[in-house]
């Protein structure tokens, strides 16, 4: 009897209520070994909630979050533990730390040195540490910041910090990625270059789960696409299936009945308004 193996990822029916406000509403999504998943929706839609679910900075209201056939528990240091890094919407560096410092202090969970020690090179800790450089060289030099791997995180231009995000999370050695709008801010030169990298990211055998805006990014990169609506799944599939789905038209640009505000012969953007960050 063959026996189908299970999905790296799988979200069975999270739900995360705030008062009287559904944020995520019972959203099953998986992701398997080596694929790269977007999740979409306007905003408001519930894919920062439904990523806060999947990396214990909330215990949901309801439902399930497997990682690797294992519960995932519901608390962010296990999670990385487990082999699940993230990113966030606003760049979270320490901005007085060098490229190089905030890769090895990305690499904390896995030497377990913790903080404080990965921080004050603590001598319990020394070959940790020059396995810790060794990994943040090779890192650095992965996302393409090898010559600045001594700059302040706050020196770096913006794409670069992104990057060096991007870097920092892999150094706890991932099994999954999961990216909050990893190109919001940039321009189309570094979302090119923000696609290449995620897509080595994916050649090194880390799946990514990535929450974007930009829909040209969303569907040249991704094997699948997920849209949320209000909390809910509306729809899965391939980019190209996703992106003709009347309803996900509709829930961006309003249902026909807006259509006196929304002119049929207007252009479709599903990106959302560049925010400050
Ligand atoms: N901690 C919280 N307490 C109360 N409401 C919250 C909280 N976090 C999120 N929400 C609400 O949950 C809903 C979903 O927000 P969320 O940030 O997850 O959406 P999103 O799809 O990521 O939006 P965006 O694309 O604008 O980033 C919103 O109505 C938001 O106001």
């Amino acid at each position: 009897m063959s026996t189908t193996p299970s999905p790296l990822l799988q979200a069975d029916g999270v739900t995360m209520r705030f008062g009287g406000l559904t944020a995520v509403d019972g959203v099953d999504l998986t992701v398997g070994e080596g694929e790269i998943v977007g999740l979409i929706g306007p905003n408001g839609a519930g894919k920062t909630t439904f990523f806060n679910c999947l990396t214990g900075l909330y215990v949901p209201t309801d439902g399930s979050v497997r990682f690797a056939g294992a519960a995932l528990p519901p608390r962010p240091a296990r999670v990385t533990r487990a082999g699940v890094a993230r990113t966030f919407q606003n760049i979270r560096l320490f901005a007085n730390m060098s490229a190089r410092e905030n890769v090895i202090v990305g690499r904390h969970t896995r030497t377990g040195a913790g903080l404080f020690s990965a921080l004050a090179h603590g001598p319990r800790h020394r070959r940790e540490e020059r396995e810790s450089q060794e990994r943040a060289r090779e890192l650095l030099d992965f996302v393409g910041l090898g010559g600045q791997a001594g700059l302040l995180a706050r020196n770096l231009s913006y794409g670069a910090q992104r990057r060096l995000e991007i870097a920092r999370a892999l150094a706890s050695e991932p099994r999954l990625l999961l990216l909050d709008e990893p190109t919001a801010g940039m321009n189309p030169q570094e979302t090119a270059e923000t696609e290449e990298l995620v897509r080595s990211v994916r050649a090194r055998g880390v799946a990514v789960l990535v929450i974007e805006h930009d829909m040209r990014f969303i569907m040249n990169l991704c094997d699948r696409v997920a849209v949320l609506v209000q909390g809910a799944k509306l729809i899965e599939g391939a980019p190209a299936e996703v992106q003709a789905d009347e309803r996900v038209v509709e829930a961006y640009l309003g249902a026909p009945d807006d259509e006196d505000d929304h002119p049929a012969a207007a252009p479709i953007h599903l990106e959302k308004q560049e925010k400050t960050v």
